[in-house]
């Protein structure tokens, strides 16, 4: 048949979202041994992959992968101390630690690893304060508060952790407009907005938030593009479709930005020629955009191609955070 009478559809293209495009693009990323940022980018490689995994999931497309050599990859990244490198051989660190248990949670074969040597590396990064460290070298960010709570809460091992430590440490980095910084005293930004109410909502510990207050500041983050930024006169980025939208679904105040248009942004950014999702149009397509830019969609509800629900603390599809027992954040 000749190639103008191909639908939309038969190419893989639904409302404007290139599905088969970003499959392939997430497809290719492992065989671009030629190109420097392949190893520039070689000490996040654990979380590369579990970026692409996610945007795969939801496009229902996640056996593309090949399962099996993940899996023996991500094992291969474990230390002695229990955490996971960003490599091979890396040092230790709970970025690249919950980005190895979110792929082993997503291939249901968290049993297969040593959960007791993980908890006893994540509770060596807590303090007599409750602050949690990323690594053995004692950088504190509230991300790593976050962080640490998710790892236990998928062993259902929070209980063994200074859990009111950490909340106290979440909201004194509680500022006056409502939002969080990365510690306390610093500036909020919609990164570290999530990773303090997706702790939060872990604990059951919500109501510390002025709801309506940092909800209002995360619906500022809305710019005339659709697009959505991480402060105030920053510019629109794909990635905080994910940032600002997960921490509004959490508050369940999503309806607060403009979602049609949120969904026009992300499109633009798309490469429609070799895949992928950029930061935001016309800017070379990553994987991160890419899984962040997908997460963004699910969570506005577009509604042009069937997309797997996203849960907004573990940045994972709903039904496999159902199935680790994980949902229980949302009676709290
Ligand atoms: C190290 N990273 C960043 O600093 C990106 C860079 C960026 C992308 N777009 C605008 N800037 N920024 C970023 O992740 O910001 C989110 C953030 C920043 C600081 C603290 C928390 C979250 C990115 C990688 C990157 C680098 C350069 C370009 C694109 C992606 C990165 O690995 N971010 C991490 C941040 C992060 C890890 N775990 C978290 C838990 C909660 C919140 C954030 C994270 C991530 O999203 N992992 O899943
Ligand atoms: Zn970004």
């Amino acid at each position: 048949m000749s190639d103008e009478a191909t639908t939309d559809e038969e190419k893989g293209i639904f409302g404007g979202l290139f599905v088969n495009k970003h499959v392939e693009y997430i497809k290719s990323l492992d065989k671009r041994h030629d190109e420097i940022e392949y190893w520039m980018t070689e000490h996040l490689r654990i979380s590369g992959i579990y970026w692409g995994l996610v945007a795969l999931h939801l496009l229902g497309r996640e056996n593309e992968l090949d399962r099996d050599k993940i899996i023996k990859y991500v094992k291969s990244c474990q230390n002695t101390d229990g955490g996971f490198g960003g490599h091979t051989g890396h040092d230790s660190h709970l970025l690249y630690t919950m980005s190895a248990i979110q792929i082993l949670v997503m291939y249901n074969v968290l049993d297969q690893i040593n959960g007791d040597k993980i908890i006893a590396f994540v509770k060596s990064l807590q303090d007599e304060s409750g602050e949690v460290s990323g690594d053995c070298w004692g950088e504190k960010d509230t991300r790593f508060a976050f962080i640490s709570v998710a790892i236990l809460s998928f062993f259902h091992a929070v209980d063994q952790f200074n859990m009111d430590g950490v909340i106290e440490y979440v909201r004194r980095s509680m500022n006056y407009d409502g939002g969080f910084g990365s510690q306390p005293g610093g500036e909020s930004h919609s990164a570290q907005v999530y990773t303090c109410l997706a702790a939060l909502a872990i604990a059951g510990r919500l109501d510390i938030v002025d709801r309506d207050r940092l909800s209002g500041w995360l619906a500022e983050r809305q710019l005339k593009s659709g697009g959505l930024n991480g402060r105030p006169q920053k510019l629109e980025d794909a990635c905080y479709s994910w940032w600002v939208l997960s921490s509004l679904k959490i508050l369940g105040r999503v309806h607060w930005v403009d979602r049609q248009r949120l969904c026009a942004f992300i499109l633009s950014a798309q490469d429609t020629e070799d895949g992928g999702i950029a930061d935001r149009p016309g800017d070379i397509a990553d994987v991160y955009h890419t899984c962040f830019g997908i997460c963004g969609l699910s969570l506005a509800g577009f509604d042009k191609y069937p997309l797997d629900e996203i849960d907004p603390v573990y940045c994972m599809p709903v039904r496999i955070a159902e199935r680790a027992g994980l949902r229980s954040w949302m009676n709290n």
